[in-house]
């Protein structure tokens, strides 16, 4: 498989806090979801591979760039795009300006070439039409994808995405998921997010990332199969359960280390990564 992005042993420090702590890891083509409780250093890996912020120790190539090298660096930024968790938008340029901003910082210098590229970017993600609308003018879900549109321009191989369906009702937070993976189609996206239904629904791989370390790496139905034979039904929370609570039928769903007999359910991806997340003191997992 190709790979796209590869790191070795990124650590990076705030003061006495390690926010990564020799982070690995492999990205290939397709969308990859990284999980991982607060704190756990997703924006903090997202921010590195992004180059806003270089690593304490460890390295890492986007697409074959070397970020640590001033060429490499340059090479790497045309290489990616990036929506930050806080986008850093200019509440009165209209959602064209905005992109065309972001384009000219991305060192698109033909004027012409540039706002061809910004309506581009700004029709891909269904805004063509409220481009010369300011940006607080425009719903959140809007904003987001202005964010996106952002992200898209001069269509970089390596899109890092942290937390774009934040807020975002049901309905935005689909198309969004439709956005995302059609992104994925035909480049490498990291997204980081607390939603495992969005993993579950739309990524190929999956990173379990938790105190700055990576506790799994594989696809979503590995990380559901964690949880085979850890899920049971009950009626009522169970002694050895992790986690358990009554449901809309009240029956009570247990995830844990079920006792003899326990009428197993079906797993699902939340199930294996509270699992993994469980036992995130003593071992590192990874999925052969
Ligand atoms: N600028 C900073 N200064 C000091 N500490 C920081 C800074 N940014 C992050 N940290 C710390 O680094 C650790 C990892 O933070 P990070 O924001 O990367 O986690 P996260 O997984 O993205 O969390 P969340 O899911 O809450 O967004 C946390 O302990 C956090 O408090």
């Amino acid at each position: 498989m190709t790979t796209i992005v590869s790191a070795e042993g990124l650590t990076l420090r705030y003061g006495g806090t390690a926010a990564l702590d020799g982070v690995s890891l492999r990205l290939s083509p397709g969308v990859t979801g990284l999980l991982g409780p607060n704190g756990a250093g997703k924006t903090s890996l997202l921010r590195v591979l992004a180059t806003a912020v270089p690593p304490d120790r460890g390295a890492f190539t986007v697409l074959g760039h070397d970020p640590a090298t001033p060429d490499g660096r340059l090479a790497a930024r045309r290489a990616l795009g990036y929506l930050p968790q806080t986008p850093g938008h200019h509440p009165d340029f209209t959602a064209f300006e905005f992109v065309d901003y972001v384009a000219i910082l991305k060192e698109l210098t033909d004027r012409a070439a540039r706002h061809r590229e910004v309506r581009r970017v700004l029709e891909a993600v269904d805004l063509g039409e409220v481009r010369g609308k300011r940006i607080k003018r425009l719903s959140g879900g809007m904003r987001q994808r202005v964010a996106l549109a952002a992200a898209l321009v001069g269509d970089p191989g390596f899109l890092v995405l942290d937390e774009p369906t934040v807020g975002l009702d049901p309905e935005q937070r689909i198309r969004f998921r439709e956005l995302i993976a059609e992104a994925g189609e035909d480049r490498t996206v990291l997204l980081s997010t607390h939603q495992t239904e969005d993993v579950a629904m739309l990524c190929q791989y999956v990173v379990v990332l938790a105190a700055g370390r990576v506790h799994f790496e594989g696809t979503p139905a590995e990380l559901t199969a964690r949880a085979a034979g850890r899920v049971w039904s009950g009626t009522r929370r169970d002694p050895g359960a992790r986690a358990g609570w009554r449901t809309g039928d009240g029956t009570f769903r247990n995830v844990g280390h079920p006792p003899a007999g326990a009428q197993l359910l079906e797993p699902t991806l939340e199930d294996g990564y509270l699992l993994v997340l469980d036992t995130r003191h003593d071992t590192t997992e990874t999925a052969a």
